[in-house]
């Protein structure tokens, strides 16, 4: 198997036969050098000790204290898309005349999501790993100094491991709980209860309207949650996209049986019979939820969605100088600003620049190469910051360009497909910007998809140079659209280029011609007068 084609940041989920964890361990065990650590072994760290060494001779290492993988491998993105998409498919049939479909054996779609995420078997990826040349070593690592990692092993014992030339932390981050009263002590749901989620509560309260939340209320409500409360600030879900991305995902989710409570937060939280019963089952006993309006809502679990903490607070980043517990700030090579001799890196969402795993996984391709590159440089890495002999920045790859893409898709329903920055963003950015919308429901490819389709999409055009900066795509069969605004923006695509970038009929994608011409409508009449 290559990198893409096993589990988690893409791929199957049969387990690799052969794999022998214990007997790898004891084979790098002895070991206290490598050209690279890579600290934190999820999808994207595998990547930047792939790119690194791949075509270099340099030798690498994975630390990882959990499973090689990640938290996307196994409680997020991949058990998320495992439990969303018996619930898309319900839903689609739903919406067809002739057609009906129902979700009969919940217990059955969790035991699908079991196999997707391995039963928390991290074998096939260490094989992975191990089959590319790249080691894995167990333990939590801490930054000891310069290019050095203190491990401490799964059986309490510490060492010292050497990194020749680079050292990337890719330690990712955390579910944030907010100190509201009385929350943290009712143990409630994080991301990665309800994503391995083994019990259906019938009462939930979800806490957040972001991506978790909205995804998480699709899949518990398509489940056979019986009650479901979404409760979130300001007056929108998914605030990061266009403003009518979370309307119709609010609606969609408001005709799903869900109740919003828009503009509400948590003022307390009550469960007097608390019990810690593993990840994915209830924690105790009733939850009584008191919003800022003094109502309240009880349920039987409680999930906090409110944003993510970089796992930053304790892995040595003061032995180098950095301040801890925040994001790490990078340049476009992913080297930590405020280090000296360009031998740390960070990919991921450590770096704060887009929480996703192909952003991060992108990230870390750039950083593998740059590191392979300045190794090549003839500089001697050991030689203590010496980097004179070191490509310059200009000459190295750079992560900005792939950035300036940042695709996304929120499988909601419907689902949230983008590309770029919204039209907020690119007037921030200061950008003098064009937009122009188009009614997905007006078009013959969704009308066959599902007969009450609703949906829209939108272009944020940058006026100076006339190319795509933003897209935006919402309705039932998007996702794969984004790809699409993705290469327009990322490749600068002047809009001449795209008139004749003609899209198959009947398609979703023959949005993308209605929103040329509704903007050719536009400029034609500003030019007439
Ligand atoms: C519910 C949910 C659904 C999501 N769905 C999607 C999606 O569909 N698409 C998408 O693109 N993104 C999705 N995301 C975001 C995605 O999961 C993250 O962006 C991604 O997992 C971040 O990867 P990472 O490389 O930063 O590290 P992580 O995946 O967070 O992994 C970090 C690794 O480092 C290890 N580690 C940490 N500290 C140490 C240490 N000191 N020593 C050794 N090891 C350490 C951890 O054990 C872990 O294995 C989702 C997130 C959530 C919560
Ligand atoms: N399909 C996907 O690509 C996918 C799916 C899930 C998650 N993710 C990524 O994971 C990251 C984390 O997702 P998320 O939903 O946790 O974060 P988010 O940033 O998307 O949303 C956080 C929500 O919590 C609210 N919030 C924050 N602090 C709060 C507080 N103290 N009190 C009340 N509400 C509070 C915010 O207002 C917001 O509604 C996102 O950046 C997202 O990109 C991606």
């Amino acid at each position: 198997m290559t990198s893409e084609d096993r589990s988690l940041d893409g791929g199957t989920a049969a387990i690799a036969p052969g794999s022998d964890r214990a007997e790898f361990d004891r084979s790098s065990s002895d070991r206290a050098e490598w050209d690279v650590i890579v600290l934190g072994g999820a999808a994207a760290g595998e990547n930047a000790a792939q790119y690194a060494s791949q075509f270099s001779g340099l030798t690498s290492v994975l630390v990882e204290a959990s499973l090689v993988g990640g938290e996307c491998s196994y409680w997020a993105c991949m058990p998320s898309k495992s439990l969303l998409r018996p619930v898309e498919v319900v839903d689609a049939a739903n919406h067809l005349s002739g057609v009906a479909a129902s979700l009969a054996d919940p217990q059955a779609v969790l035991a699908r999501r079991d196999e997707v995420i391995n039963r928390l078997d991290d074998a096939s990826q260490v094989k992975w790993a191990t089959d590319n040349g790249i080691d894995v070593v167990r333990g939590y690592g801490r930054l000891a100094g310069e290019r050095t990692i203190e491990l401490t092993a799964p059986d309490g014992s510490t060492r010292l491991l050497h990194a020749r030339h680079a050292v990337v932390v890719d330690t990712g981050s955390s579910p944030s709980v907010p100190a509201t009263p009385g929350l943290r002590e009712a143990l409630p749901w994080t991301s990665r209860d309800v994503t391995n989620l083994h019990e259906i509560p019938r009462r939930v309260v979800i806490l957040g309207g972001g991506v978790v939340a909205c995804e998480a209320a699709t899949w518990l409500r398509g489940l056979g949650v019986a009650e479901l409360t979404v409760v979130y600030r300001g007056d929108g879900l998914l605030t990061n996209q266009e403003p009518f991305a979370g309307e119709l995902v609010a609606d969609g989710l408001r005709d799903s049986g869900v109740q919003l409570r828009p503009g509400r937060t948590v003022s307390a939280v009550a469960r007097p019979d608390v019990r810690d019963t593993g990840t994915g089952l209830v924690h105790g006993g009733e939850v009584r939820v008191t919003l800022d309006d003094g109502s309240v809502i009880t349920a039987d679990e409680i999930v906090v969605a409110a944003g993510r903490t970089p796992n930053t607070g304790d892995i040595g980043l003061e032995t180098v100088g950095l301040p801890t517990g925040g994001f790490l700030d990078v340049d476009d090579q992913q080297t930590v600003r405020g280090v000296d001799g360009s031998w740390l890196y960070a990919i991921g969402d450590v770096c704060g620049k887009a929480l996703l795993t192909h952003m991060g996984k992108y990230q870390a391709r750039i950083a593998g190469e740059v590191i392979a590159a300045r190794a090549a440089g003839g500089a001697d890495p050991a030689g203590a910051g010496n980097t004179t002999d070191l490509p310059s920045a200009t000459d190295l790859p750079s992560a900005a360009a792939g950035h300036l893409g940042l695709p996304q898709v929120t499988f909601t329903n419907p689902e949230v497909g983008s590309a770029g920055m919204t039209e907020r963003r690119a007037r921030e950015a200061g950008l003098d910007v064009e937009t122009v919308e188009h009614d997905l429901a007006a078009l013959a490819g969704t009308y066959v998809l599902r007969e009450d389709y609703r949906g829209r999409s939108k272009l944020v055009i940058d006026r100076a140079t006339d190319t795509v900066v933003g897209a935006t795509f919402v309705g039932t069969g998007t996702a794969e659209l984004v790809h699409s605004a993705t290469v327009a923006i990322v490749a600068k695509v002047p809009l001449s280029t795209l008139w004749h970038v003609v899209p198959s009929y009947p398609t979703v994608s023959e949005t993308w011609l209605r929103l040329l011409e509704s903007l050719r409508a536009t400029r034609h009449a500003a030019a007439k007068g």
